[in-house]
Formats: structure tokens, C-alpha cells, sequence
């Protein structure tokens, strides 16, 4: 996988998402704004006097207003979930499984944030998951946290459940929630990942599905163990999605309107796969 900095494609199957900083946008929402219909601003002759005026201005209100009715009829509602996690528990090839991609066969460390997006259809509703894959090593981290933490709806937790180490530091990174103000009401999830490596005859250096658990309830989060790396088996069943479809049904019971920023220009990446 190959990574660049600027816009970001995020490709599956056959839905491609663009996303784009913020300025992108702004600029293109002020163009949009500038020529409303379809007249450029240089083709149109000025009104001949006030009520042709008035009237011009009232054909702009109503085709705006058209634009407001079909951009509300597409909407639907975008969260933003933060995935998090000591470096190398594998943020990046489980978020790149939860947006319905295969596991990647090469990955380098995140620096800043990726940014991936999976549209899903709850009971009817379409929303969408925006998956923020944050670094997991303080160095290519420590100037994004603040943006990280901004208009949060959801928080994976993920350990990996062969490194007792990854799974003791998960109280320091609760503890990272706390200090940026996420509030207990946002959904957190409790995620153990390369559970393909996991070797049912040893008994220490993994962490047990019973710590997990204990963990999991002790913290008020729900609780999975997963593998990135392992394919939807034979009978259709896949872990992962299960981990969407959890996701996909708390969010969409949340009654707050789903607002979300964009990460600052410069830290989103470009995924060639
Ligand atoms: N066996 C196995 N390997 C995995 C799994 N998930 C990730 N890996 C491997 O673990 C390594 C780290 O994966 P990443 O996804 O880059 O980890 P990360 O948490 O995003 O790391 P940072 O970007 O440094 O925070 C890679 O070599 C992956 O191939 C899994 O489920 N099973």
C-alpha cells in the first residue's frame, strides 16, 4: 500500500468515496453560491431595472431551494468514528476490512490520520461510518490529537490479543479520551484483533476472552475479538462485519444530528491499494 499525502479515493467495490479537506470545500461551496443556475456570472446581463431585479432574485431563491430539497432527499447521516490503539495492533488492515476492502498486503506505519468511509443500510436508514485510523506512535501523532477528539460519535478500541502489552495500555488511552472530553455517552467498542494467531494451548502472553470481557463491562463498551486477517468463513460469517453492524445500529439511534470536521488539509492520505 502505497500512501501520499493530499486527497484521499477510498475505493470499494463499486462505490468510490472522495473526500476533502476543508478548504476544498469551502471553495467549492463559494463557487457554487457564485453561479447558482446554470448561466455563468460573465454571460448574465444585469437587470434592467428593480422588478426584473427582484424577479431574478426570486428564481435564484427557488432554485437554490431545489438544490436544499434534493441535497436533503440524498443526505444521510455521516458519523465519525475514532479508531485507537497502540502502534502495530493493526488500525490500519482492520479499518480497511470494516470499509468492505480486503486485509492489505502491505502496510506502513499511519502517520496523522487515514480516512476511510463505509455506507451501510440500518433498518432502512443509510448512514455512514467515517472511519478515522489514527497513528498509534506518539511521534507521528502528538500534533493531530486535538483534531482526533472533535465531534466524536463512536471509539474502537483496539489491542491485539497476542500483546498483553497492547491490551495494559488501553487505560492510557481511555484516559487520552478523558483528558480531550469525550463524554461516557459516546458509544466505545472494545476491539481484539489477530485473533488468527491466537494459540489455544498456551496460556500466557495473550490476553484471555475473560479479561477481555471483564475489561469490556468494567468500561461500559461493548466487546469483540476479530481478526483483520481472516477471510468471511464458508458459512457466510465474518467478525468484522458484525463489529459494522453494531456499530451501524448504536449510531443510528442517536437522536443529535450528526455533524463532523474534516481532518486539517495536509494530514489526510491517498490509499493506492
Ligand atoms: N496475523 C495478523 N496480522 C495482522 C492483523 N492485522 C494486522 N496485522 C499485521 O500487523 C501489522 C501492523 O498492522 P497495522 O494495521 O499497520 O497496525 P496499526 O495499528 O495501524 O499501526 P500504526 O499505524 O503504527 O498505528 C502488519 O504487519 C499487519 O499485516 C491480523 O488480524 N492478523
Amino acid at each position: 500500500m502505497k500512501k501520499l499525502r493530499g486527497l484521499q479515493n477510498v475505493y470499494r467495490g463499486e462505490t468510490m468515496y472522495v473526500c476533502i479537506g476543508r478548504s476544498s470545500f469551502d471553495q467549492l461551496s463559494t463557487r457554487r453560491h457564485q453561479s447558482p443556475s446554470n448561466e455563468t456570472p460573465q454571460t448574465r446581463s444585469p437587470p434592467s431595472n428593480h422588478a426584473d431585479q427582484r424577479r431574478e432574485e426570486s428564481s435564484l431563491e427557488f432554485s437554490n431551494s431545489l438544490g436544499s430539497v434534493s441535497s436533503l432527499l440524498t443526505r444521510c447521516r455521516t458519523f465519525k468514528v475514532l479508531v485507537i490503539g497502540d502502534s502495530a495492533v493493526g488500525k490500519t488492515c482492520l479499518t480497511h476490512r470494516l470499509c468492505a476492502a480486503d486485509f492489505p498486503c502491505r502496510v506502513e506505519a499511519t502517520i496523522g490520520v487515514d480516512f476511510r468511509e463505509r455506507q451501510l443500510d440500518i433498518h432502512g436508514e443509510k448512514i455512514k461510518l467515517q472511519l478515522w485510523d489514527t497513528a498509534g506512535q506518539e511521534r507521528f501523532r502528538k500534533s493531530m490529537v486535538q483534531h482526533y477528539y472533535r465531534n466524536v460519535h463512536a471509539v474502537l478500541f483496539i489491542y491485539d490479543v497476542t500483546c498483553p502489552t497492547s491490551f495494559s495500555s488501553l487505560a492510557a488511552w481511555i484516559e487520552e479520551c478523558r483528558q480531550n472530553s469525550l463524554g461516557q455517552e459516546i458509544p466505545r467498542f472494545l476491539v481484539g484483533n489477530k485473533g488468527d494467531l491466537r494459540d489455544p494451548s498456551r496460556t500466557d502472553g495473550q490476553v484471555s476472552q475473560e479479561q477481555a470481557m471483564s475489561f469490556a463491562k468494567a468500561h461500559g463498551m461493548m466487546c469483540f475479538e476479530t481478526s483483520a486477517k481472516n477471510p468471511p468463513n464458508k458459512c457466510g460469517n465474518d467478525k468484522v462485519e458484525d463489529i459494522v453492524v453494531a456499530l451501524g445500529v448504536k449510531l443510528k439511534r442517536q437522536k443529535k444530528p450528526a455533524a463532523i470536521t474534516t481532518p486539517p488539509d495536509g494530514f489526510l492520505s491517498f490509499c493506492v491499494n
